[in-house]
């Protein structure tokens, strides 16, 4: 049986108008090109070249996501010789409790190391920005990165083959000739953490960096509901049957291209343990016991062997919703 408990933070909070009236401001702009141009003279940017995200290293030796004003990046642009209608290019991602409007740029276009050096940063593929930023800004960042994508993989319309227009926020393109619309797409993929009442069951793909594990994913077919992707997968990966699952979370994730993660927790039946590999994703999975799984969530970053090579299994990064589901599902083995 798939329960969907109603403990989400937004049902929490969306009976404060603060609240409301943030959505219904991000709203407005997403319908007036004009506001929305408003908004952006005096909004804030996060800056990405070729979609790596600019970060800053504090003077505690660790990374933050700097929050530029516009007006300071239009000054940079300056310097650059540059046309700051780049900035028209800015996609819309949120805005503060104070309706000062969000904004993320690709500057991809623009020499990297002179950005560094103007920007007092330096941009960092993202992979590796999740181990170093606070989750909270691996959020933002994430969001800002994913929609930037779509627009540069989405500039042609796929009826007519001509260049589709985009709105100033950002939030859909129109073919003027066909009449299309296009809304920034994700790929809806579960990811489940199956257990057997006492281990929990974690596998890799050859593609994974080295010694990672994490919890079994898979996009959902066409026509399929969660239950059943959920059922196929865990069929088709390791030729286990679920008895039962239970809905835990969700997670936007950019990478390779946008997917809304579905986080569940899986059961098997009693006495139907045996894992039985099929095909060519999973290298290896098996199960792992409370202690290994306690053990692995107290590595911050994979342990090396004298070879370089990982001393320990490790799990995604706590960003992950894999490994939201890691520690749910240890915290729920522990006595009262
Ligand atoms: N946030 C997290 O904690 C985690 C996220 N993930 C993400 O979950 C996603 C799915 O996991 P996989 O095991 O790779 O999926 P999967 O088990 O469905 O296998 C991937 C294969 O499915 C096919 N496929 C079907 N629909 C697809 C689509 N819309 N896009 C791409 N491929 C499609 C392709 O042949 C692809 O090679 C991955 O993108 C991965 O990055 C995976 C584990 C943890
Ligand atoms: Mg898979």
């Amino acid at each position: 049986m798939l329960r969907l408990p109603f403990r989400s933070h937004l049902l929490r909070t969306c009976h404060y108008s603060s609240y409301v009236s943030k959505m219904r401001y991000l709203m407005r702009l997403k319908e007036d090109d004009e506001a929305c141009q408003k908004a952006l003279q005096s909004g804030t940017i996060l800056l990405y070249h070729k979609l790596a995200p600019l970060l800053r290293r504090t003077e505690m030796g660790t990374y933050e996501l700097p929050v530029l004003q516009v007006l300071d990046v239009s000054e940079i642009l300056n310097k650059l010789g540059k046309d700051k209608q780049l900035l028209n290019n800015s996609v819309l991602t949120g805005c503060s409790d104070s309706h000062v409007a969000q904004f993320s740029l690709d500057v991809g276009s623009l020499e990297q190391a002179a950005l560094e050096e103007l920007c007092v940063g330096v941009f960092m593929d993202l992979r590796k920005a999740f181990f170093l930023l606070k989750n909270s800004d691996v959020s933002l960042v994430t969001r800002g990165q994913a929609l930037l994508r779509w627009h540069q993989n989405h500039r042609y319309c796929s009826a007519t083959g001509q260049l589709t227009e985009r709105n100033q926020a950002g939030s859909q393109r129109v073919c003027n000739s066909s009449g299309i619309t296009y809304y920034p797409q994700m790929a809806p993929v579960v990811i489940v953490l199956v257990s057997d009442g006492k281990r929990c069951l974690l596998a890799r793909q050859s593609s994974f960096p080295q010694g990672m594990y994490s919890a079994l994913a898979g996009f959902c077919d066409m026509g399929e509901t969660v239950q059943e992707t959920l059922q196929r997968e865990v069929a088709e990966e390791v030729g286990l049957e679920l008895e039962s699952v239970r809905y835990s979370g969700s997670q936007h994730w950019p990478l390779p291209q946008s997917s809304l993660m579905i986080g569940c927790h899986g059961l098997v039946r009693p006495g139907s343990t045996q894992i039985n590999l099929s095909g060519s994703e999973l290298e290896h999975a098996r199960w792992f016991t409370l202690q290994e799984i306690q053990e692995a969530l107290q590595r911050k970053r994979p342990s090396r062997n004298s070879k370089g090579g990982p001393s320990a299994f490790w799990v995604p990064p706590s960003y992950a919703i894999a490994n939201q589901l890691i520690q749910e599902w240890a915290s729920q083995q522990l006595p009262l």
